[in-house]
């Protein structure tokens, strides 16, 4: 699926945090959102998955106009992977990922084959079938954010949002549950923090400065050391990681 968020503003209160931002992202695109803290990735995501309702713009998922179809239709075809994933309740972790079924039920509709082999397909891919019967409650924080990857992969969406999906996972499930999001081949737009990882994974980047695109290309394109010391006020320098032979950033005050 393709998406296209076009002239997105957001204010919270007076304030406008996002201004005038249009985003596409192609159809089986892996996008990725940088910039500093504060700079209004997650507002601008929560817009586009209608949790924070835009003051202008459109969103497109192919033809479906987001902002104005039901909650239960889009999360039919959009997954999210969201920054805080704390939950009150708690349930096992083969249940939390059964959730991700729930918008492709009736109401009261009980659990299918289909959906138990879905549901185990998701805690395979994301390494978690060992966990099935743990608490949730009970799990570290990276271990929770790979339940809710697996649910949201359960879900089968078309077009997944990730928020800082790598936020509490250690270097190598940061790189697991990347490449697990790449496999899916579907639609992405990603906020991501770690530049080396946007360059790895993202197929197009968008930089954000003070609620607007600064700069948006290729990650070669993007992440230059002029781009990425006016983004971050420091010093930097790039280089070829000589173990992934992609780019590599050094940082400095
Ligand atoms: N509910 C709110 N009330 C007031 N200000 C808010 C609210 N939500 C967000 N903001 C402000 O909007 C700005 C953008 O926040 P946002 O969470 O979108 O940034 P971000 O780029 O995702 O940052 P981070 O990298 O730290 O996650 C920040 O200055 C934040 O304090």
């Amino acid at each position: 699926m393709q998406l296209i968020a076009k002239d997105m503003g957001i204010k919270i209160g007076k304030k406008e945090i996002v201004k005038d931002i249009s985003i596409l992202v192609k159809k089986q695109q892996f996008v990725g959102l940088i910039g500093p803290n504060g700079c209004g990735k997650s507002t601008l995501l929560k817009s586009i998955y209608k949790s924070l309702s835009p003051h202008k713009g459109t969103v497109l998922l192919d033809d479906m106009d987001v902002l104005k179809t039901s909650e239960k239709k889009v999360s039919q075809q959009l997954g999210v992977v969201g920054q805080f994933n704390e939950v009150n309740f708690d349930l096992t972790v083969h249940q939390m990922v059964m959730l991700g079924r729930t918008p492709h039920k009736k109401m009261l509709e009980s659990d299918k084959q289909e959906d138990f082999m879905i549901v185990e397909e998701s805690l395979a891919r994301t390494n978690l079938l060992d966990y099935k019967d743990r608490s949730f409650l009970s799990l570290s924080g990276g271990e929770k954010q790979r339940v809710i990857l697996a649910r949201t992969i359960a879900q089968q969406p078309k077009f997944m949002i990730l928020d800082e999906p790598t936020n509490h996972l250690d270097i190598r499930y940061q790189i697991e549950i990347l490449s697990c999001v790449r496999n899916l081949q579907i639609g992405v737009l990603a906020a991501l923090h770690d530049l080396e990882m946007a360059a790895h994974y993202c197929d197009y980047l968008y930089a954000i400065k003070d609620g607007e695109v600064y700069a948006q290309g290729t990650p070669e394109e993007v992440l230059t050391p002029d781009t990425v010391e006016a983004l971050y006020k420091i010093k930097c320098q790039t280089y070829i990681n000589p173990v992934t032979n992609g780019l590599g950033f050094a940082y400095g005050v």
